[in-house]
């Protein structure tokens, strides 16, 4: 069961593999055609009626494959308006190869004839709001077409390409709203893997594999960063607000994360870190706003004052560059069981989350050594330990980022039926030269602010995958040389250049 935001995430990462969406509308359009054949017979009269986007774009291709069938292609709307490359290459394809087609500017044009089949190819994921003109006529038409089929009346075969047009994909209610108009099809034939809206309609519904490789879901890509965009409406302080806890024996640690926050797009990000190092950490960057706790290690006294500072966060960063020391696990301790936002947790902080009860949403970035010091397995098979961290992270019921040569990622993701379910994910972004002093810092900082915008797991993903490139572009710049600073400097183009 796939979301359509997922899929279109996936369909990003297959782009980014090698797969582009253009030869997957090619399967598409085949496996389109495939259904037709099984609902007809040579020679039997069939309507593809088009929209202008991929989804129509995906019929223009099953015309192509339907040489013995007697095919007419109804775009509605102009050629010229068609709003993607490959749509319209495929429509030109169809003119060159004098496929018959009809254009249908308004509704009055709406004349579908008395066909065999009908494919509904107008709305597919793309979809917003109601059926608007003519799209709503031909939908109309398409029912009466369709006719009663509970009276045995063989009345024409609706199929629909990906999903009914006017129906959500993901909830299988109409997009206009409970009333509105939306296709009524005998058989839907959908894209990669099911869609949960479609197993609560009465169509048969088919999976067609679009040759989308597995590791466009497996691993993280391109696709994994939407939904991170910046509104540009936005004011200060809306695109996230960061508290980075932690310093004390370490100094770089905290500043590294802080910066790495303030460069993943956090708007304010803020330090608490004892008096004692404020100066040394102030001193890295004009950029960071330090907020002084008494003395020179975290300690439970400060309890209060650092539940106070994160009280009014989008999300906390707790442990880079704290120590080990029994009074700063304490604190640790102490915040994270009274805390009910949503925190990263990283380096000797993780030692404290199997042994607290929180409500808070706990991102924790550990590497491997500090994964087994939690409690967690891994092994040496990548699929194996990927299995091992998802069953982990069920059982702490938090989000965990294990940092590796692979890293792995593993949270909650919803799912309409079943529940919340426990995902894994794979990055392989990222080098040798990252074992360096700090990068993890980085990815914790890049985590945080990431976090502010979209839900933990698809957080840790994301910064996962910048974190990597940004590490990647270093070393293509200084190869083993390259230092945690390095990828800071990086992560805006990682994440907003595509
Ligand atoms: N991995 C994928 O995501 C793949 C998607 N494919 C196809 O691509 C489709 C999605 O394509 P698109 O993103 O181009 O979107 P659609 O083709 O579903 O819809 C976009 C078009 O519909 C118009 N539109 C939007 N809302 C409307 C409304 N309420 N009334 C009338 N017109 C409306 C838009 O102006 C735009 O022209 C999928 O459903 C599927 O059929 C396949 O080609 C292959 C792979
Ligand atoms: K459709």
């Amino acid at each position: 069961m796939i979301s359509s935001e997922r899929m279109a995430a996936v369909d990003a990462n297959a782009a980014a593999l090698g797969v582009p969406r253009k030869q997957l509308m090619e399967s598409s359009g085949n496996a389109v055609a495939r259904e037709v054949r099984a609902a007809s017979d040579p020679g039997d009269a069939v309507a593809l009626v088009c929209g202008r986007g991929n989804n129509g774009g995906d019929a223009f291709v099953a015309a192509r494959f339907l040489a013995d069938r007697d095919v007419t292609v109804h775009l509605l709307g102009r050629p010229e308006s068609i709003g993607t490359t490959i749509a319209r290459e495929n429509w030109e394809a169809l003119r060159a190869a004098e496929i018959p087609t009809t254009i249908v500017t308004d509704s009055a044009g709406v004349n579908l004839g008395a066909p065999d089949v009908v494919v509904d190819a107008m709305l597919g994921i793309g979809i917003a709001g109601g059926l608007r003109e003519p799209a709503r006529t031909a939908a109309e038409a398409i029912t009466e077409l369709r006719g009663d089929a509970d009276d045995g009346s063989a009345g024409t075969t609706v199929i629909a390409v990906d999903v009914p047009s006017g129906i959500d994909a993901d909830t299988g209610e109409p997009t206009g709203g409970e009333a509105a108009i939306a296709v009524d099809a005998d058989r839907v034939v959908t894209f990669h893997d099911a869609k949960p809206g479609l197993v609560r309609l009465e169509a048969s519904v088919t999976v067609a594999d679009i040759g989308i490789p597995a590791a466009a879901e497996r691993y993280t890509g391109p696709g994994d960063l939407h939904g991170l965009g910046r509104d540009p409406d936005s004011h200060k302080g809306e695109n996230g607000e960061v508290l980075v806890v932690g310093g004390g024996p370490y100094t770089g640690a905290p500043a590294l994360s802080a910066r790495a926050a303030l460069r993943a797009g956090a708007d304010l990000v803020r330090v608490a870190c004892p008096a004692g190092v404020a100066d040394e950490v102030q001193g890295y960057s004009a950029d960071l706003i330090v907020r002084e706790l008494p003395g020179d290690a975290l300690a439970p006294d400060h309890f209060r004052r650092v539940a106070d500072l994160a009280a009014d966060q989008d999300v906390v960063v707790i442990g880079p560059g704290m120590g080990d020391s029994e009074g700063s696990l304490e604190l640790a301790r102490r915040f994270l069981a009274d805390f009910h936002g949503r925190a990263v947790v990283d380096a000797d902080a993780l030692r404290v989350v199997p042994e607290v009860e929180t409500d808070a949403e706990l991102i924790c970035t550990p590497h491997q050594g500090e994964l087994r010091r939690m409690g967690g397995e891994t092994a040496a098979d990548p699929d194996e330990r990927a299995e091992l961290v998802r069953k982990f992270a069920a059982e702490l019921g938090h989000t965990l980022l294990v940092k590796g040569r692979y890293d792995v990622v593993a949270g909650r993701t919803a799912d309409a039926d079943a529940g919340e379910t426990w995902t894994v994910r794979q990055n392989r972004t990222g080098n040798p030269g990252m074992t360096v002093g700090g990068t993890g810092d980085v990815l914790a900082g890049t985590v945080g602010a990431l976090a502010a915008r979209t839900a933990p797991f698809e957080a840790a993903a994301a910064g996962a995958y910048v974190n990597g490139l940004a590490g990647d572009s270093a070393a293509a710049e200084n190869g083993h040389g390259l230092v945690a600073t390095d990828l800071i400097d990086r992560l805006p183009h990682a994440l907003y250049d595509e």
